[in-house]
C-alpha cells in the first residue's frame, strides 16, 4: 500500500470535532469551512491535499479538476453519490469512506420510522365490533351508544345489566347509582381509575378488566417514543414538511451502550426491556412487587430508586397511579438524574409531575420528554406540550387494531364465563363475589 505525507487537509461539511483532533494530533493542518458554494469550493480547494465531506458538500469533476494538491477525499459516512468517483480516479485521487460508522444509527433510524408508521389512531372510546360478535352470537343483547354525556349515560345506564367501556366514559357514583340493573361493568382496557370501583363494589357490581390484551400495543409505542425521542423524529418531520432542510438541529444519539430506567415491571414494563435490549440498552429498574432474582430473568438489574435515578439515560413507567407513584417524578428525583435525562409515560398522567417537568425541560436538566397521558385528558398545559423537546400523542397506548380485538375479546368472553359462572381473571372487586 502506498503511503504518502499529508499536510493540508480542508473539511467541508459538519464533521464531529474528533475527526479534527486525530489529524492535528499528528500536526496535519486541518481547516473547517462549511457552507461553501461550489464555486467557492473550487477556490478554496486549491490549496488542499486532502477534502473530508458527508452527503452536503457534491464534489463534482469541477471541484476535482480545481484541485491540483488533492490526493485523498474521505467521505464521514458511507455513500459516495455526492462524489464524482470517476474524475477522481482519473486524476489519481483516493476516494475513501467510513462503512461502519453509521450502521448502528442508520439502523436504529429505520425502526424507529417502522414504529412510527405502525402507530395511528383508531376510533377514540369505541370497543372493537368482536366483543359484540361475541355477546349476540350467545343471544346477549349489545348496543352501541359512544360519546354520551354524563346525563345521558345516567339515563340510558337504567335498563342495562352491563357496561362496556374504555377509558373515556367516567363511570362516577351516580352512574352507577342510577343503574338499578347493572351487575358488571367491563373495562376493554386495563386501568379501572375511570371507574368509581368502590361504589360499584357497595351496589354488588362486578368490575373487570382485559389485563393483557394491550400490553404489546403498550410496549411497542414505548419504544416507539424511545426512539423518537433519541432521534428527534416528529420535530424533524415537521421541520422538512414545513419546507425546511435542516440536518443540524436534529442530529440524535444511538441507543447502543445507554442505560434504561424501567419503573414498574409487570407486563408492559418487562415488554419494554426485552424489545430495548435488543437495541443493546442496558436495562435497570425498580418495581417493589418484583424480586431482584424475577427481574434478572428477563435481564433487567433491579437497583433502588435512588440508585435508578442517576444512572439513566432513559426512565420510562410503568406502573398505576396511585399514592406511591404520584408525582413519582418530581423536582427532587429529577434533580437527582442525569442532565439531559429522556422521560416517556405512556401509563397514567400525574406519575409525572407535569409543572415540575416543565421547570426541568426549559431549564435543559430534562432533554425531552415521550408523553401519551396526562394529569387531566385532554391535557390543557399547553405550554407542556408545545416545548420543542416534548412528543406526545393523544393516549394511544393501546390504540392498535390488535389490542383492540383482543380486550375487546377478553371482555365479552369474560362476561360469557360470569354468565356461565366460571371464574375470570380481571375481576378488580373480588370481594362482590363473596357477597352473592
Ligand atoms: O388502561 C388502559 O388499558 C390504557 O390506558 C388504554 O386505555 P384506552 O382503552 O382508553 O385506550
Amino acid at each position: 500500500m502506498t503511503s504518502f505525507s499529508l499536510n493540508k487537509v480542508l473539511i467541508s461539511d459538519s464533521v464531529d470535532p474528533s475527526a479534527i483532533d486525530i489529524l492535528r494530533q499528528r500536526n496535519v493542518s486541518t481547516d473547517v469551512k462549511t457552507g461553501l458554494s461550489k464555486e467557492q469550493l473550487i477556490e478554496t480547494i486549491r490549496d488542499y491535499e486532502a477534502l473530508i465531506v458527508r452527503s452536503a458538500t457534491t464534489v463534482t469533476a469541477d471541484v476535482i479538476k480545481a484541485a491540483k494538491h488533492l490526493k485523498v477525499i474521505g467521505r464521514a459516512g458511507v455513500g459516495v453519490d455526492n462524489i464524482d468517483v470517476d474524475a477522481a480516479t482519473k486524476q489519481g485521487v483516493i476516494v475513501i469512506n467510513a462503512p461502519g460508522g453509521n450502521t448502528i444509527s442508520a439502523a436504529e433510524l429505520t425502526c424507529t420510522m417502522i414504529l412510527s408508521l405502525s402507530r395511528h389512531l383508531t376510533q377514540a372510546d369505541s370497543v372493537d365490533p368482536s366483543a359484540i360478535d361475541i355477546l349476540r352470537q350467545r343471544n346477549v343483547s349489545t348496543d352501541v351508544k359512544t360519546g354520551l354525556s354524563k346525563e345521558q349515560l345516567i339515563e340510558t345506564i337504567r335498563d342495562y345489566e352491563a357496561l362496556i367501556v374504555r377509558s373515556a366514559t367516567t363511570v362516577t357514583a351516580d352512574v352507577i347509582k342510577a343503574a338499578k340493573h347493572l351487575k358488571v361493568i367491563g373495562r376493554a382496557g386495563v386501568g379501572v381509575d375511570n371507574i368509581d370501583v368502590d361504589a360499584a363494589t357497595k351496589q354488588g357490581v362486578i368490575v373487570i378488566n382485559a389485563p393483557g390484551g394491550n400490553t404489546i400495543s403498550a410496549a411497542e409505542l414505548t419504544c416507539t417514543m424511545i426512539l423518537s425521542l433519541s432521534r428527534h423524529l416528529t420535530q424533524a418531520c415537521a421541520s422538512l414538511k414545513s419546507g425546511v432542510w435542516d440536518r443540524k438541529s436534529f442530529s440524535g444519539n444511538e441507543l447502543l451502550g445507554k442505560t434504561l430506567a424501567i419503573v414498574g415491571l409487570g407486563r408492559i414494563g418487562r415488554e419494554v426491556a426485552t424489545r430495548m435490549q435488543a437495541f443493546g440498552m442496558k436495562t435497570i429498574g425498580f418495581d417493589p412487587l418484583v424480586p431482584a432474582d424475577v427481574s434478572k430473568t428477563f435481564d433487567v438489574e433491579s437497583l433502588p430508586l435512588e440508585q435508578i435515578w442517576p444512572q439513566a439515560d432513559y426512565i420510562t413507567v410503568h406502573t398505576p397511579l396511585i399514592p406511591q407513584t404520584k408525582n413519582l417524578l418530581n423536582d427532587t428525583t429529577l434533580g437527582q438524574c442525569k442532565k439531559g435525562v429522556r422521560l416517556i409515560n405512556v401509563a397514567r398522567g400525574g406519575i409525572i409531575d407535569e409543572e415540575a417537568l416543565l421547570r426541568a425541560l426549559q431549564s435543559g436538566h430534562v432533554g425531552g420528554a415521550g408523553l401519551d397521558v396526562y394529569e387531566e385528558e385532554p391535557p390543557k398545559r399547553n405550554q407542556l406540550l408545545s416545548h420543542p423537546k416534548v412528543i406526545c400523542t393523544p393516549h394511544l397506548g393501546a390504540s392498535t387494531a390488535e389490542a383492540q380485538i383482543n380486550v375487546a375479546k377478553e371482555i365479552a368472553l369474560q362476561f360469557l364465563d360470569l354468565i356461565d359462572g366460571k371464574s375470570v381473571p380481571g375481576i378488580v372487586n373480588p370481594s362482590v363475589l363473596k357477597k352473592q
